[in-house]
């Protein structure tokens, strides 16, 4: 499994009012998919191109178009939803597939509770979205789903992550061809599976009442 873990300070600073308690949900969404933006360009550096002639007002020559099938990309809700837009603004021709879990806040076990994907993902390759990556759980049974499905290549799109998560789907996703794109690597969970320092419940955050 590849790790990347973004290293820059725009991704930073916006990480850090992000995390800030105070920071409201139009302000948390709003920098959600400036970061989504900045993330996708480096996870979508492998992303499938084929050579396509172009006539450019001076000469004929070739360019590259997004190779067929197209990429999908799947954001985990409900928090991954606050990531679509950043994503899909760098890939629009990406399909969008849905996958809705929860984790179960007692057992830490992920439930799945709505699937809307394509039945054949035969050669596809796969962005996941989900903003936190805490026990793994969530991540490794988004993952097992596509791969199931034929999926060819999953890489994973994070805002946060978490030690002993990463850990976790790196040894379920065994030699599997997953990558995974983090905004921050923090420092470990706590008793309640939250990540710390973290940013507190992602989807809360995203969706509850502005302040
Ligand atoms: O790595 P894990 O321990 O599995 O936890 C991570 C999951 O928890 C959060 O979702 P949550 O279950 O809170 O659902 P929500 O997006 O509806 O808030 C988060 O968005 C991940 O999907
Ligand atoms: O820190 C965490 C862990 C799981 N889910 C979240 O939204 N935040
Ligand atoms: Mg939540």
């Amino acid at each position: 499994m590849r790790v990347h873990v973004a290293d820059h300070p725009l991704i930073t600073h916006k990480l850090s009012v992000l995390r800030d308690r105070t920071t409201p949900s139009p302000t948390f969404r709003a920098l959600t998919e400036e970061l989504v933006t900045l993330l996708a360009y480096e996870a979508t550096r492998g992303v499938r191109v084929t050579a396509t002639p172009i006539d450019t007002p001076v000469a004929h020559t070739m360019g590259v178009a997004i190779a067929k099938p197209r990429p999908l990309v799947v954001p985990i809700l409900r928090a991954g939803l606050g990531m679509l837009e950043g994503m899909v603004k760098l890939v629009p021709t990406a399909e969008v597939g849905f996958l809705g879990m929860a984790r179960n806040e007692e057992t830490l076990e992920p439930q799945t509770y709505a699937e809307r994907l394509p039945d054949d993902l035969s050669g596809r390759q796969c962005f996941v979205l989900d903003p936190m990556l805490a026990t793994g759980g969530t991540l490794a049974a988004a993952i097992d789903f596509l791969f199931a499905r034929g999926a060819e290549e999953v890489t994973c799109v994070c805002i946060l992550g978490a030690p002993e998560g990463l850990a976790m789907v790196e040894q379920a996703v065994g030699d599997r061809n997953v990558s995974i794109v983090l905004g921050a690597l923090d420092e470990k969970l706590d008793e309640n599976g939250y990540i710390v320092p973290g940013l507190g419940d992602a989807g809360d955050r995203l969706y509850g009442l502005a302040e």
